[in-house]
This record gives C-alpha cells, sequence and structure tokens, in this order.
C-alpha cells in the first residue's frame, strides 16, 4: 500500500516515504488552554487522528505529539495585546495556572469522547522554559536576534525564504505603513522573549539571560518538536490559519537554529465556519462539544459529521447538518449490531476502502464504500467483519455497540431523532408522547448521560 498526502510546503500531492523505516514522527499544535475548546478547533484534531490512524493502518508506528500552549499566545498575531491566559484569569477571576490545568483537562475529556488516539505525550509550554531559553540564545548567538524595548525579536529579513509555507511576497513584508510596528523592523518579525512590564507583575513570568518576562507563542513549537520528535520529522500539522504566521515563524527559527524546515511535510486542516464565519473563540458564541451534547447529540455523531468532508474543504455547521449525521450513527450503528461476529474481512471492499483512505484521507469516499458494503448481498457476518477494518480509520466505536436484539427499524429511528429534538427544545409533553409511541412499538428508552437509550422490550439497553 502506498500513502499519498497533501504537502502545504511543496502545495502539491506526495508519496508519503517516512525518514526512517516504518516510523512516523508527527507533531500537532496543541490548543491554547485560555478557554474551551470549539467545534471548529476539534475538527483539526479529528483530521490529525484519522491520518495517523491511516498511518498506522499502513504499518507505521507514529509518534504523536500534541503540545498544550499555557503561555505566551498574545490576542493578536502581530505579537501585541495581551497574552490569552493573562486575559483568561483577569475575566474569570481564577489563577492563569488554575485556568491552564481547567481548560487542559476539559480538552482532553473533549479528545476522548471523541475517540481520539491518545499522543505519545502532551508537552507543556510552561514546563520547557529552559528549552526555549536556550532555543533563543542559539538564535542570538547566529546573529538572527534584536531587542527592543518590549521583548527580544526574530529579523525576518535576514532569510531569503521567509514565509515560503505561505508564499508570502518579500515585498509585502517591508514595513507597512498602516501597521502598527512598534519598535519592529520589518512587519513580519516576531517576538521570541517578551519582557514583563516594568510597573506589574506577570502571574507566568520566568528569568532570562535578557530580562524578566516569557516566551513568544512560536518558539515553543519550534523547542518542544526538536525534543521530543528531533529537528527533522515526518509530519507537522495544524489549521490553515496557523499557515502563514505561526507555521511560517516556527520553519524561520527552527531552519535558522537547525537548518530544517522542520518536518518534511506540512499539513493544514481546513476550517469549519458557522454562519459563513471561522467558528473562533475570540467571535464569542462558539459550539462547544458539550453544547452538542446538551443538545442531545452523541460526540461520535460530530465525529461521523467531520468524516463526512473533505479535510481541505470547509465544513459548514448547520444543526440540520448535526441531525442528519446522528440519524446516520444511529443507522450504521443498528445496522452494524445486527450483524453476526465470526466472519472475515472481504479482501475486494478492504482494498477499496485502503485505496480511498490513502490518497491524501479520502473520507467521504471511504465513507460511500462503507455504505456500498452495507447494503451489499455479501453474508451479514462478512459485512461485520469488513466494517470492523474500516473503523480502525474511522473510529466509531463500533464494535463497542453491542446488539442483543434485531436491527431497529427506520420508524423508531425516526421517533428516536425527534425524541432527542423534543428533549433539546425542553418539550417535555412531546417527549413523553414519543416515549409511549415507541412504547407501543414494542421499544424502551431511558435517558441516560450519554442520551437516549433504547431497549427492545425483555432485552439489555442500548445506546442510540
Ligand atoms: N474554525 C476552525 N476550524 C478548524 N480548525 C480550527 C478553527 N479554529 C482554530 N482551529 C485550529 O484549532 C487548533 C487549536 O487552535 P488554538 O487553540 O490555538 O485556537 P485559538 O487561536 O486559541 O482560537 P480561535 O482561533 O478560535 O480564537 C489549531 O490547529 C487551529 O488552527
Ligand atoms: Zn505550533
Amino acid at each position: 500500500m502506498s500513502v499519498a498526502l497533501y504537502d502545504t510546503w511543496s502545495r502539491s500531492l506526495r508519496p508519503f516515504t517516512p525518514l526512517q523505516p516504518e516510523h512516523v514522527g508527527l507533531y500537532c499544535c496543541g490548543p491554547t488552554v485560555y478557554d474551551y475548546a470549539h467545534i471548529g478547533n476539534l475538527r483539526t484534531y479529528v483530521f490529525e487522528d484519522v491520518l495517523r490512524r491511516v498511518l498506522e493502518l499502513n504499518g507505521y508506528r507514529v509518534r504523536h505529539i500534541v503540545n498544550i500552549t499555557d503561555v505566551g499566545h498574545l490576542v493578536s498575531d502581530a505579537d501585541e495585546g495581551e497574552d490569552k491566559m493573562e486575559k483568561g484569569s483577569r475575566r474569570s477571576g481564577e489563577t492563569a495556572w488554575s485556568i491552564a490545568q481547567r481548560y487542559t483537562a476539559a480538552f482532553q475529556s473533549d479528545w476522548r469522547a471523541l475517540n481520539l488516539l491518545e499522543p505519545a505525550e502532551w508537552p507543556r509550554a510552561t514546563d520547557h522554559i529552559p528549552e526555549q531559553l536556550e532555543f533563543i540564545a542559539a538564535l542570538e548567538r547566529k546573529g538572527y536576534t534584536y531587542r527592543t524595548s518590549d521583548g527580544i525579536y526574530f529579523d525576518t529579513m535576514k532569510q531569503d525564504d521567509y514565509g515560503h509555507l505561505a508564499r508570502l511576497e518579500r515585498t509585502g513584508l517591508q514595513a507597512g505603513k498602516r501597521v502598527a510596528m512598534g519598535e519592529k523592523r520589518n512587519v513580519s518579525d516576531f517576538a521570541l522573549w517578551k519582557f514583563s512590564p516594568t510597573d506589574s507583575r506577570r502571574q507566568m513570568e520566568w528569568d532570562s539571560p535578557w530580562g524578566r518576562g516569557f516566551p513568544g507563542w512560536h518558539i515553543e513549537c519550534s523547542a518542544m518538536s526538536a525534543k521530543h520528535l528531533g529537528p527533522w520529522f515526518d509530519i507537522h500539522c495544524g489549521g490553515e490559519d496557523h499557515i502563514g504566521v505561526h507555521h511560517s515563524n516556527e520553519i524561520a527559527q527552527t531552519q535558522a537554529c537547525h537548518g530544517t524546515r522542520l518536518a518534511n511535510f506540512w499539513m493544514h486542516g481546513h476550517f469549519l465556519t458557522l454562519d459563513d464565519k471561522k467558528m473562533a473563540k475570540t467571535e464569542g458564541d462558539f459550539l462547544r462539544l458539550q453544547t452538542l451534547i446538551d443538545r442531545g447529540f452523541d460526540p461520535l455523531a460530530y465525529r461521523y459529521l467531520c468524516l463526512t468532508a473533505h479535510y481541505r474543504s470547509t465544513l459548514r455547521f448547520t444543526e440540520e447538518a448535526m441531525g442528519a449525521a446522528q440519524a446516520t450513527l444511529e443507522r450504521l450503528r443498528n445496522t452494524y449490531a445486527s450483524w453476526p461476529e465470526g466472519g472475515t474481512a472481504h479482501e475486494g471492499f478492504v482494498a477499496r476502502f485502503n485505496a480511498e483512505v490513502n490518497k491524501d484521507l479520502n473520507l467521504p469516499r471511504a465513507l460511500a464504500v462503507l455504505w456500498e458494503l452495507s447494503r451489499s448481498d455479501l453474508s451479514a457476518a462478512t459485512r461485520r467483519a469488513t466494517v470492523d477494518h474500516f473503523d480502525a480509520v474511522l473510529g466509531l466505536r463500533l464494535c463497542d455497540w453491542q446488539a442483543d436484539s434485531p436491527e431497529v427499524p427506520a420508524d423508531v429511528v425516526a421517533l428516536l431523532d425527534q425524541r432527542r429534538k423534543a428533549r433539546a427544545g425542553k418539550d417535555w409533553a412531546l417527549s413523553d408522547r414519543l416515549r409511549d409511541a415507541l412504547e407501543t412499538l414494542g421499544w424502551q428508552v431511558e435517558d441516560s448521560a450519554e442520551g437516549q437509550r433504547l431497549r427492545r422490550d425483555g432485552s439489555a439497553a442500548k445506546g442510540s
């Protein structure tokens, strides 16, 4: 089998070959833990999880690193404004340290609810201050830095190909007339170390050879990826918003320090949008995974929704699309659960599925193969064994969906969906009427933290 992946660096689909046989180093920019993650952020992590699963399907052992940004990510990409952590602290009255702890735990809980595979490490920026200081010192020794009254900056004009990842034009990078430059020499220069204000103390600050302060955002990823994967590894991922600034700057630093562009492949997930705008924490009304759960959706239905769009196309979120994903997942679970174990995966379908996922993670096409299999006249046991193979990539936990009852008919699924919507809208009277209707058809419904659980009269409950 061979895998082809779209590389943002070359703007092309390239056959994937690991730098070391059978091993893949994968670094994914993690969350800034000043608030809950929104489902846009989580879309990017689902894409990265699918990438990892596809690599594992091809026999690679993946060392997956996801950092936790708990200091230094400023409100503005131009290195102005506040640190998001300190801002979060003032908003809630909690310390920046306890905010970081709380939102890291919340993020990891979303991670597990979406059945994302556990990374090898979750390195935190605040646990890697010595590595970042050493990195900045090396850049200083090589002549890439300069000092202003508020920090130590990287001089991007020292590199001929600065911004190649984003195809930035050098002319566009010269000191803009309208961009607030402060004392920066070039508009694209960025902070490596920021000094604490002289008149007040920050909650997160450290001594350094240049003065007390805190690291800039980009340096953490260059320093932590080098520590955990080495300065030249296989794949670096993030959302498409990182191409222009964060990843361009990671590359500039690492090229200056180690002479590499960090990763052989650069891959970027496209946005999830709401009302045609990028979902963003700064937009205020973002949706969390918990919001979806409170509205009666299963987190894995959100995962299913992500799989229906290619990672390099925008996914427009709507409640209707989410409802359709939930209904489809329920249909898949119930159909799967009605098939007996003991079969052998069908080679032809396995080969077709693998070919789709190996072609730059074409999950929408891979799902089409799954539904074709489901409707095929292959034996039910064969279909089940084949879907088990698919689910190693899809990550929908289908085999946890134990059935001890026959397939749930479509009208029951439809009633269940209406009842979920009624409950989300707090229409308890309608919810009760729908429960009665289900009972008339011979199905008991119970409400649990994971949603409605369905039971055929006289059998054990199953989730829905
Ligand atoms: N709407 C979105 N759709 C898909 N991925 C996104 C979206 N917004 C951010 N991401 C990605 O989510 C990951 C985590 O981002 P991070 O926590 O740094 O976001 P943030 O900058 O704090 O939040 P925001 O951009 O929402 O204000 C990154 O890979 C980022 O590119
Ligand atoms: Zn990063």
